[in-house]
């Protein structure tokens, strides 16, 4: 038995695979088309106000709300910060956005609409993220990049101009077989989807896996990125939404990731979305910086206005900042 007859199959595949990360089964979908056909209120970018939003996970063991009472409202194209302590809520609002979940009470509108009326997948098409998850499947690096756009998957200039944006063309060059490279699936998290029922790798799965290779886990982050920049092409990408994406990069490898990620809304003109301890060189470009502690919003405002403040903002940016000009 061939589990895939060919690489197109197998593209769907893990192309589904890749969709499926996103869907929440409890979570009933809508049925509005997103964007709205006048796309009011959308521009370019996405409009997204919450109001009210209560929050807590489903068999949280702790009672105290992953996101209580959050309210604000982020304009079409704008550049948003979101900063805060470890366990602030910053991650809980990006899966409320990419509907992972549901608020327990509250309103997020999207475009003036609540987003439990908008069809998920139509929605999931306009936003780019790039989150901690630096998942990759058993393809190529070429295969992985392209299903960011999956119509494209075979369109090298693309390909390569979003390992450029990415960083992952150095890496890339280092291999033997180049794009054509098909990552280690031992690794991977779902390398057991490219075995046989019988438990066993067949045909020219196995002789390609014979020849895969493993990345280590900064490269693994750029070639995440590089999909994320390869869904840019598809024309849809009204939001970017980046969580702590730059981890295991150096400094000058994240400076340059959020400066490709910037230069690419401004040619697209989306809403985009940072969540990031490492914030001192964004904030400075940022329209409105959001500030959490323990799932509230003590602050928002600009770089300037939160400075003036002398609060939560002022004290976690000198701490952080330090922290970046040390590792530089
Ligand atoms: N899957 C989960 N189940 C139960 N509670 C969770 C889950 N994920 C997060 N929490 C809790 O929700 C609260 C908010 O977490 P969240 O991940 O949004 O914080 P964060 O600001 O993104 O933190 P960090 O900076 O550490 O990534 C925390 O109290 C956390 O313990």
């Amino acid at each position: 038995m061939r589990l895939f007859d060919d690489t197109r199959q197998k593209i769907s595949f893990f192309g589904q695979l890749f969709n499926l990360e996103k869907t929440a089964s409890v979570i009933e979908d809508g049925n509005l088309p997103y964007p709205l056909p006048d796309n009011k209120g959308g521009g370019g970018g996405m409009h997204i106000e919450l109001k009210n939003v209560c929050f807590t996970y489903p068999g949280a063991k702790s009672p105290k709300k992953a996101l209580s009472n959050v309210t604000f409202t982020i304009q079409p194209g704008a550049l948003v910060v979101i900063v805060g302590a470890n366990g602030s809520g910053k991650t809980s609002f990006l899966k409320l956005l990419t509907r992972l979940y549901n608020p327990d009470s509250g309103t997020i509108l999207i475009d003036g609409e609540d987003i439990r009326k908008y069809s998920m997948a139509d929605l999931r098409q306009t936003m780019a993220t790039l989150t901690q998850d630096h998942r990759l499947f058993p393809l190529s690096i070429s295969e992985n990049i392209g299903l960011g756009f999956s119509d494209k998957v075979d369109d090298e200039e693309m390909i390569r101009d979003a390992a450029a944006k990415g960083g992952a063309v150095q890496l890339i060059e280092k291999l033997d077989e180049k794009m054509k490279t098909i990552l280690e699936p031992r690794s991977l998290q779902y390398g057991n989807h490219v075995s046989a029922g019988d438990g066993t790798l067949l045909g020219k799965e196995l002789h390609a896996l014979r020849k895969s290779r493993d990345v280590s886990g900064g490269e693994r982050q750029r070639l995440v990125a590089s999909r994320t920049f390869m869904r840019f092409n598809s024309g849809k990408i009204k939001l970017v939404a980046i969580d702590e994406p730059s981890s295991a990069l150096d400094p000058e490898g994240e400076l340059e990731l959020f400066n490709n990620f910037l230069a690419a809304k401004q040619v697209n003109g989306c809403t985009m979305i940072c969540v990031t301890h490492r914030f001192g060189h964004l904030t400075k470009h940022a329209d409105q910086i959001i500030c959490l502690k323990d799932g509230e919003v003590v602050e928002m405002g600009n770089h300037s206005e939160l400075v003036a403040l002398g609060g939560e903002y002022l004290k976690m940016y000198h701490i952080q900042a330090r922290a970046f000009e040390s590792d530089s």
